[in-house]
């Protein structure tokens, strides 16, 4: 009767757990090998080993499928059974799980491989993206030179996967159906238990008008220093001006940005590069930090196996930094081309924050070892790094001599930060509002190019530097739009991370609300035990609850809100808007004058 039924199921799903162990291991060393030396030796066999595994998936799907799981009362085994009976692309026949595998690999090659001349030498056409194109956009206040990088990256990154990309869209949607979906927008919003994106639209509200502050001030600011023929009164910002190729994060135009220019400037590159910081001692400091906690230091084998800087062997290899579980519980990678800037200062904590929640999960059934949903995994990191982010922090730990806390010092700490929090939100949103949209089917492959910049337009209030036509498809000169990673995890994360900086904060002693000698953007949870305590317990769950059940288990509340970013950014707000008044700076943007549809 039913009970043996779920006592068979038990043992039968503690043996599926080991087996998917072996498989996953098996399968995340040689895309490891694939991602860290892109070969056709090593691409051929990531395709042969996935083909294989795809079809063992599909044998233990049928007796997993066998068990009258919903019948269960167990919840936690019926959650286990809930999840394995999502088969995701193994679902595929095995020649669309082909075409789709060869699809986004040859997506990621051409990205991994991209390269474009340098403006002053152009017989000089090795620079890929990272660390060349990267450097140009953190160093150039050239309008010629960033325009000149801008177009021929997204033409070496982007138009040249169009092709590919409209084949992934395809099998994928393929894919998402044989699993029960309408599109891949719906299973990809089913990771955060929702149907439809009207959660995202409501935070997006909450956060708009702070955006539309920075963005009319820092418009202001870029038209000063390059003139309004280049930056329009009341038009949208050219995006190569913003200090990013993608200009999804402007921190690296804050030196001639920032409210208060004749405070002392708060240069963590120019410190980490005083100091003879290497990648190796970034990554020290990073680990340090989660041991203050309380939490766990990286396994020996982390540093034995990881690659934290670019290989010079001249081999081709996917650079975008990213961190690996190779679910054995024992081997934790990140790969990373580290540079010495104060951006990878802090992609290092990011990435080992990936590594903490790998770390407080390893003793999870495999099938519950990811975050509650993928923007949890996205946060932890983040969280950190607002701490270590402080002046307060960066003083001690020797980075940063002493210098003033007063208002304006405190005013110019939020903008640099808001230059990488608040801005990133738009970007992060559209970025899968249009991959929906294209899953969907109502944006077709001849408008991909047009309705991208429309939602990069309306959204996030930038503009082409040159005319777009469909020849173009600039969304995949963006890693994860080349590489399959959905993105929606980004936004998630950077809303959520100060709900939970909030929690810690407090937690830590560091924070009162409504105690202004107490900003929660001069918070600091460096070595409290408390903090540590209660991220790990949030850790450890792994997907084994409903996400709400996590963010409760850290900060009490059951729904994820803006109220941590606006409380966080609350000061700046404030300044934002009567320096605005004060300058009469237009709030929003006007249509777009440049012809890209
Ligand atoms: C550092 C990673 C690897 Se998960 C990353 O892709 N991030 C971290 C910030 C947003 C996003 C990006 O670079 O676009
Ligand atoms: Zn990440």
């Amino acid at each position: 009767e039913r009970a043996a039924e779920e006592a068979a199921g038990r043992d039968y799903m503690r043996t599926l757990d080991e087996v998917k162990s072996k498989s996953k291991n098996r399968l995340v060393l040689a895309s490891w090998d694939y991602e860290s030396n892109i070969t056709a030796y090593n691409e051929e066999k990531l395709l042969q080993l996935s083909l294989e595994i795809a079809e063992e998936e599909k044998e233990s799907w049928k007796e997993t499928m066998s068990y009258l799981w919903h019948e269960f009362e167990d919840q936690d085994l019926k959650r286990m059974f809930q999840k394995y009976s999502q088969l995701g692309t193994s679902a595929l026949p095995e020649d669309l799980n082909q075409r789709l595998i060869q699809a986004v690999n040859n997506m990621q090659a051409t990205y991994a491989k991209a390269t474009i001349c340098d403006y002053k030498d152009r017989t000089k056409c090795d620079l890929h993206v990272e660390p060349d194109v990267t450097d140009i956009f953190a160093k150039s206040e050239d309008p010629e030179e960033l325009k000149h990088a801008w177009l021929e990256w997204h033409k070496a990154a982007g138009a040249a996967s169009k092709g590919n990309f409209t084949e992934y869209v395809l099998m994928e949607n393929e894919a998402a159906k044989l699993n029960g979906y309408d599109t891949v927008a719906e299973w990809w919003l089913s990771e955060y238990e929702m149907t439809n994106e009207d959660q995202f639209a409501t935070l997006w509200n909450q956060v708009k008008p702070l955006y539309e502050q920075i963005h009319a001030y820092v418009r202001g600011r870029l038209r000063a220093k390059y003139g309004e023929d280049v930056v329009s009164k009341k038009g949208p910002i050219p995006a190569h001006l913003l200090g990013n190729i993608w200009a999804q994060t402007w921190n690296n135009i804050e030196k001639f940005t920032r409210p208060y220019p004749e405070k002392p400037d708060v240069d963590v590159t120019a410190a980490l590069i005083a100091q003879n910081y290497t990648p190796l001692k970034m990554f020290q400091a990073a680990d340090e930090f989660f041991k203050s906690l309380n939490l766990s230091g990286v396994p020996d084998l982390f540093w034995d196996r990881s690659i934290i800087e670019k290989p010079n062997d001249g081999r081709d290899l996917v650079c975008h930094a990213s961190a690996w579980d190779f679910f054995d519980g024992e081997d934790f990678r990140i790969k990373q081309c580290t540079t010495i800037t104060s951006e990878f200062f802090t992609t290092t904590h990011h990435e080992m924050g990936h590594i903490q929640y790998y770390l407080q999960y390893k003793d999870q059934p495999v099938v519950y070892r990811e975050g509650a949903n993928a923007g949890f995994h996205e946060a932890v990191g983040d969280v950190i790094a607002l701490s270590v982010a402080t002046p307060k922090h960066l003083r001690v730990v020797g980075l940063l001599e002493d210098g003033p806390d007063d208002l304006e010092s405190n005013i110019n700490q939020q903008f640099k930060m808001g230059l990488e929090k608040i801005v990133f939100l738009p970007f992060a949103y559209l970025l899968d509002l249009f991959r929906y949209s294209v899953f969907r089917g109502i944006t077709a492959p001849r408008d991909y190019n047009c309705h991208f910049w429309q939602l990069r337009e309306s959204l996030q209030g930038v503009e082409p530097p040159a005319p777009r036509t469909e020849n173009d498809f600039d969304p995949a000169a963006k890693y994860h739009v080349s590489a399959n990673v959905e993105y929606m995890r980004y936004y998630v994360s950077y809303i959520i991370q100060f709900q939970f900086h909030r929690a810690l904060c407090q937690l830590a002693g560091e924070y009162t609300p409504n105690d202004p000698s107490q900003l929660l953007s001069n918070c600091d949870i460096y070595r409290s035990q408390a903090a540590g305590k209660a991220l790990g317990n949030m850790l450890q769950m792994g997907s084994s609850k409903p996400w709400p059940e996590a963010m409760e288990v850290l900060t009490g509340q059951r729904n994820m809100d803006a109220s941590g970013v606006l409380e966080y950014f609350a000061p700046l707000h404030e300044w934002l808007k009567m320096e605005n008044e004060r300058t009469g700076e237009f709030i929003g943007w006007e249509p777009s004058t440049v012809q890209y549809c």
